[in-house]
């Protein structure tokens, strides 16, 4: 499917110079929302998923129904200070800022092989953050799944070593 469609941009949002990437109509449509999840679901069948990984928030949307569909666990990666149990942490930089991302010490088990889903890569510092964490846990990264990709931004770059699906990229 041409997703294409469903995405708005919104320019100046939320920084001046930001050419924002809205997914929420492309979630708004049960039809483009479901091939989207399903392309992922196909991504990750073979990979003999544990459990999927998530940051905070719009990880979640996608991660949420991959990982029902796969009959697995989610696990979420969440902003500093939302997460109730001991955590372990890593600081990162995105597209419009900089931030603390954590994980529960118990969330992933040494030798997990775990998806993580986001929906949008930009500079690619959140999934950097999130893989940190993971690895940190002794979880085994067996692919990162997107909905959308910025071409325009290297954070491609950073999973040089790493199994990557986008279904849409600018
Ligand atoms: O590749 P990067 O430069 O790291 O940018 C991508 C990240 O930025 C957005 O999340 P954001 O931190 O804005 O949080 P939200 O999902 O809570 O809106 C998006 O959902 C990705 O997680
Ligand atoms: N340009 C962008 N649009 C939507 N989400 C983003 N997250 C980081 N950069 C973004």
């Amino acid at each position: 499917m041409d997703y294409n469609q469903y995405i708005e941009i919104v320019k100046d949002y939320p920084k001046e110079g930001i050419s924002f990437k809205d997914i929420t109509p492309l979630m708004n449509d049960g039809k483009a929302f479901k091939s989207a999840v399903d392309e992922i679901v196909e991504f990750a069948k073979e990979k003999k998923i544990d459990i999927v990984v998530g940051p905070e928030a719009r990880g979640f949307i996608v991660g949420c129904p991959v990982s029902y569909a796969l009959e697995v666990g989610f696990a979420p990666v969440r902003k500093e200070g939302k997460l109730p149990r001991e955590v372990i942490k890593v600081d990162y930089g995105l597209e419009y800022g900089q931030n603390v991302l954590t994980i529960h010490k118990d969330a992933i088990k040494p030798g997990q092989r775990v998806l993580i889903t986001d929906d949008l890569l930009a500079t690619g510092g959140t999934i950097e953050a999130t893989i940190k964490l993971v690895e940190q846990l002794g979880g085994i990264v067996v692919g990162c799944a997107f909905l959308v990709e910025l071409g325009y931004l290297d954070g491609m770059e950073k999973l040089k070593d790493y199994d990557v699906l986008t279904l849409l990229s600018y």
